[in-house]
């Protein structure tokens, strides 16, 4: 089991982005472990996405270095051998929702005051290509499309209804579905699973392969506008202001 453990909201830092992809590399290197569950230790918070403050007055260099992570963690758990699942256990927009998008399976807490999606589009940015593919590879193009546009946050039963997440069980049995659902995914020969999973993910995974540097080059560019950079920083003050 991996837990995201970065209080107060599991944002995305670099640094958390850094450990993560540490820790899956060292349980992908050992062949005693075929599958992880994924969950946070924060209550009520899977993980707010990817770390706002990261993207937001800091040099070129910080933005490329940023991005690199982010790819990395996608391509780490998108293109895992091993099993996948991701049990959610509270809100997960944005980064958050890709992590549990590119699991193999998504469990989620049936707390409707739980919320998931692809929101980017409510702060003034845009999901790239490989956040886009990722979501119409588990919902479909049309449900994708529309949720992309609007930036939709979904409650947890409108997330099932979607087939954002594959069931929702009540909080408190979270933990022992996921792994009655790990069980049932361990119990097939490895092989087997892992090829297939490679032949429906491979063209996606490539895509990105192909164009790394360019899509650092275009976030980098993107989010260095000023124009992107006060959407960002009015966001963060609506997020402090709804606070107080
Ligand atoms: C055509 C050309 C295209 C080129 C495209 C190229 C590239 C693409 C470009 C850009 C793509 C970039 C992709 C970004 C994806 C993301 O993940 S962006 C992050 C989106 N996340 C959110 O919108 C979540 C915002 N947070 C919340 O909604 C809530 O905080 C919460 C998670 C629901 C929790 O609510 P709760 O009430 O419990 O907590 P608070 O709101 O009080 O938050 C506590 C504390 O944490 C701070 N905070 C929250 N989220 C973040 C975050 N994501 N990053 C940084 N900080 C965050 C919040 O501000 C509070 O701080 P405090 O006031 O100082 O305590």
């Amino acid at each position: 089991m991996m837990k995201l453990k970065s209080p107060p909201v599991n944002s995305l830092s670099l640094e958390l982005l850094t450990e993560f992809a540490i820790s899956l590399e060292k349980l992908e290197n050992n062949r005693a472990c075929r599958g992880v569950i994924i969950t946070s230790s924060v209550p009520k918070i899977f993980s707010s996405g990817l770390d706002i403050t990261e993207m937001c007055g800091k040099s070129m260099e910080h933005y490329t270095e940023f991005w690199r992570a982010v790819q990395e963690i996608w391509l780490r758990v998108y293109s895992s051998s091993m099993v996948t699942v991701a049990a959610v256990n509270g809100s997960s927009p944005a980064g958050g929702c890709l992590i549990a998008l590119s699991c193999d399976y998504r469990i989620m807490a049936e707390n409707p005051k739980f919320s998931i999606g692809l929101n980017e589009a409510q702060l003034g940015i845009v999901a790239p290509f490989w956040f886009k593919d990722t979501f119409v590879n588990v919902v479909g193009h049309r449900i994708a499309e529309r949720s992309l546009q609007l930036g939709s946050l979904h409650s947890a039963p409108e997330a099932h209804k979607l087939g954002l997440v594959d069931e929702l069980v009540p909080e408190e049995k979270l933990m022992e579905k996921a792994a009655a659902v790990m069980a049932q995914w361990l119990a097939l020969p490895d092989h087997a699973r892992q090829l297939t999973k490679t032949m429906m993910r491979k063209p996606v995974v490539d895509r990105l392969v192909a164009h790394r540097e360019e899509d650092i080059k275009n976030f980098v560019t993107f989010i260095s506008k000023e124009s992107i950079q006060k959407s960002l920083r009015m966001y963060m003050e609506m997020l402090k202001k709804r606070k107080s």
